[in-house]
């Protein structure tokens, strides 16, 4: 069932001159989790706030279950009931500690239950032993982690999330993706999150969609835009991507001489075949990755095999 419905929003800022919403038109199952992704300043933090209903399009409609969202001036209070928010930059109590910060947040629950609860969320968020800590006294990652369990702790219908994750280091963001995906899918949450780190959006989500100069350029599950992305940009965004030109296609051969994409990890060495010039290496772990020239353009091979001068492409990705 359809829970968020964005109809032709667009927006422009007050003494812009560029919409920083350009007729988006999203929608949103119940339950589901979508990414937003995009470079910087293509409008994901302020299809966000429209959704979050803390502010208003210019133009367009957006709903909840089919009704018709408030429109923030008419309202006392910025942001709908029910939808969470997690900002970029924090708001911590600063003299509240961890436990007095989540815990203001958990409403409606017996002391015994509400203790449980407060426990619980301190223990998904990995901040065992720290509940007695204020905000000054944890690292950027704990206080997002703080921030994380704060927007949990209501039980939302909406989980909204501008860059959540991007404080932590690796190994923490990869476990508090997956105890959040758990979570999310348990209390069937609809989730929109922002992220530049597109490992984020494939980990966490259902759907993607890319953003580009306040429009959406195309959405899909994270396998349609692998596979089938319908522009470079979009194709970019996986980070393994060498992006030929059509010139450069015709130069080597590649898919009838028409611009196209070839994933790092479609590229083969090979005993004939296009020949290579190795400019450098890089040690990945399970792969390695080599920069190689091949007539005059630079292109990215990853492989556990060794050069031999020669690649072969496996398979070129063309724009759909
Ligand atoms: N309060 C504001 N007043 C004027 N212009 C704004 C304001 N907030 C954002 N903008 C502009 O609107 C456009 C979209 O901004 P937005 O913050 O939505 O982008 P974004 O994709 O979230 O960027 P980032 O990834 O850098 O956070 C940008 O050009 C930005 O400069």
């Amino acid at each position: 069932m359809r829970h968020i419905l964005v109809e032709e929003v667009s927006m422009t800022y007050e003494n812009e001159k560029k919409p920083a919403l350009d007729c988006i038109n999203l929608d949103v199952a119940q339950g589901e989790i979508l990414s937003l992704v995009g470079e910087s300043g293509c409008g994901k933090t302020t299809l966000l706030k429209i959704i979050g209903g803390f502010e208003d399009p210019e133009l367009g409609k957006t709903y909840f279950h089919g009704k018709e969202t408030e429109a923030v001036k008419l309202k006392l209070i910025r942001g709908h009931a029910n939808v969470r928010y997690i900002q970029q930059g924090l708001d911590l109590k600063p003299f509240y500690d961890v436990a007095g910060n989540i815990g203001e947040h958990i409403r409606g629950y017996v002391p015994e239950e509400r203790a449980k609860r407060l426990t619980y969320l301190i223990d998904l968020v990995g901040l065992n032993g720290m509940d007695k800590k204020l905000p000054r006294e944890l690292s950027g990652g704990q206080q997002q982690r703080v921030a994380i369990a704060q927007a949990l702790a209501k039980e939302p219908e909406i989980l909204l999330m501008d860059e959540p994750f991007s404080n932590l280091d690796t190994p923490t963001k990869i476990q508090l993706i997956a105890d959040m995906k758990v979570m999310l899918r348990k209390a069937n949450i609809t989730a929109i999150m922002v992220t530049h780190w597109m490992e984020e959006a494939l980990r966490l989500s259902d759907r993607i969609a890319v953003m580009r100069d306040g429009k959406i350029i195309q959405s899909g599950s994270a396998e349609e835009l692998y596979r089938q992305p319908n522009c470079p940009y979009v194709a970019r965004f996986f980070g393994n991507a060498n992006l030929l030109s059509a010139q450069d296609a015709q130069k080597l051969d590649i898919n009838d001489g028409q611009a196209c994409c070839i994933r790092f990890e479609d590229l083969q060495w090979s005993q004939e075949g296009i020949p290579v010039e190795v400019v450098s290496s890089q040690f990945l772990g399970p792969t390695d990755q080599y920069e190689i020239e091949a007539d005059g353009i630079r292109l990215r091979i990853t492989t556990d095999q060794a050069p031999t001068g020669f690649v072969k492409v496996k398979h070129v990705t063309e724009y759909v």
